[in-house]
């Protein structure tokens, strides 16, 4: 009997049956990585440079293989699908980059006194090896911002994907592979939750670089012990529309950042607030914007919003929107779920406390939220426990620097969404949403400790 089923979100249809990897597996994975620490460090920055280039022409070459299976073990629309895989061709070329530029910087001794004729040589040097677990929504690109960066830095990987990832995940790995990583560099593992934490806590792990809920995190951070952790975790990010907002790149955005990928995202626009004097306005347009997206078979061309990743995804976001409408909100659009396919929902009136927007909730459903003032925004906005990214449309440069300040985030994005995200930016949240910062620089020095040489 396999311990797992990879089951098609749309068709319902069995992919693949498998069993999880036990821990005599792990043993054997990180005993072939404890090997491969020593290869890395005879291997040059420049060749680790060289094998990230070969791996960006490789996923540009198998951008169509990739992506048709992240639509079949995702649901995640072809579309989406073959933008994650150019967005990792941009994270690979991005590590290739930086894997030729992590410089230290020299030190002079004359700062301070006594000493004299001193200089210290700072330089990054590798943790070890590097445990990177990854969640279901974007398994290549996520993969590809653990690995790329833990790779170029000159670490060794144990790479842990999704369950449902699996033939994504072996199939990315195998053209890390071809492009020249050693398997003695990097291993892949899928164990069950248990199995996993033992990995978590095993000697030879030196760090963990995880991307998942929160709740994940917290267990992972309880076993792991003292090693180094990077969390990328949930988001309830906001898209704040101001009274001077372009009110259609306002809609746009939400539409694009909260119903692409069935808004399973963590920088999905999650929870939209609209200043009272453009509200009727901004919603009517929402509503019209919403009323024309395609939803149904991710395989099609067209389709806009497929279906989330199980059924209980789908009934946590339809029980939250029933919860929500039972406590005074009113539906604008939607409200509809067939399967594991929710129609691109838009509420209003929506209770502050109602889970739907207290909780991060990973589905396609929109709860609009006007204010009045930017002190009743702020305080809105920042009773979140989470503070990953957040979004605001005004044409008030000043008003923008303010938010910046005040808003509990990692990135605020002006005449933008809180999707917004380029790949070697910084990224990472406050609060709930996570430990450290990715975006390719970031995540090679956060998989990386600084050694000072004194002459
Ligand atoms: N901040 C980011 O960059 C980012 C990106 C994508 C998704 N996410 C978040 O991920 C979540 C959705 O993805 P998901 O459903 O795959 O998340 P998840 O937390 O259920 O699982 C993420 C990964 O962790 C593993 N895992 C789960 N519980 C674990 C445990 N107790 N110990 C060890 N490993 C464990 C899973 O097998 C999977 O590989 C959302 O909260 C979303 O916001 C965050
Ligand atoms: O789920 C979030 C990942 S990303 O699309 O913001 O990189």
């Amino acid at each position: 009997m396999a311990d797992y089923q990879i089951i098609n979100p749309y068709t319902g249809n069995l992919i693949e049956a498998y069993h999880f990897a036990s821990e005599q597996d792990i043993d054997r994975a990180l005993t072939t990585l404890a090997a491969g620490r020593a290869l890395q460090h005879e291997v040059p920055a420049y060749e680790r440079s060289n094998i990230l280039m070969c791996l960006a022409q490789l996923l540009l070459e198998r951008k169509e293989d990739l992506a048709q299976l992240i639509t079949e073990e995702t649901g995640k629309t072809i579309s989406d699908s073959r933008v994650e895989i150019d967005r990792a061709y941009n994270t690979a070329l991005a590590c290739a980059m930086e894997a030729r530029a992590i410089n230290g910087e020299a030190l002079d001794s004359d700062s301070f006194p006594p000493q004299r004729e001193k200089i210290g040589i700072v330089l990054w040097k590798p943790l070890g090896t590097v445990l990177c677990i990854t969640p279901f929504n974007f398994p290549i690109n996520i993969a590809m911002h653990k690995i790329g960066p833990a790779f170029a830095a000159g670490n060794t990987i144990l790479f842990k994907p999704g369950p449902q990832n699996k033939r994504s995940a072996e199939f990315f790995v195998a053209l890390c592979y071809s492009a020249g990583m050693d398997e003695s560099v990097l291993q892949m593992v899928i164990p069950d939750i248990d199995a996993t934490g033992y990995a978590v806590a095993h000697s030879q792990v030196h760090a963990i670089n995880f991307t998942g809920g929160t709740a994940a995190a917290k267990a992972i951070a309880a076993r792991a012990g003292y090693k180094k952790l990077l969390f990328e975790l949930g988001g309830n990010d906001p898209l704040i529309v101001m009274q001077d907002a372009d009110l259609d790149r306002a809609v746009s955005a939400a539409i694009n950042q909260r119903f692409a990928t069935a808004g399973q995202r963590c920088t999905a626009a999650k929870r939209v607030f609209v200043h009272r004097q453009i509200y009727n306005a901004f919603r009517d347009k929402l509503i019209l914007a919403a009323e024309k997206l395609k939803v149904g078979d991710p395989t099609e061309e067209d389709t806009f919003v497929g279906p989330l990743i199980h059924a209980g995804a789908a009934g946590q976001v339809e029980a939250r929107i029933n919860s929500a409408i039972e406590n005074g909100a009113r539906v604008l659009v939607g409200n509809r779920r067939e399967g594991n396919i929710v129609w691109p929902t838009v509420l209003e009136n929506v209770p502050d406390d109602a889970e739907l927007v207290a909780e991060e909730t990973f589905g396609p459903v929109i709860p609009l939220r006007v204010f009045d003032t930017v002190d009743e925004l702020v305080s809105l906005v920042n009773v979140s426990s989470f503070g990953l990214q957040a979004g605001v449309f005004t044409r008030d440069l000043l008003l923008a620097k303010q938010l910046f300040n005040r808003l509990d985030v990692g990135l605020l994005a002006v005449n933008d969404g809180p999707g917004f995200r380029a790949e070697h930016f910084p990224f990472g949240g406050v609060k709930e949403s996570g430990i450290g910062r990715e975006g390719v620089r970031y995540a090679i020095r956060e998989m990386s400790i600084q050694k000072t040489l004194v002459l």
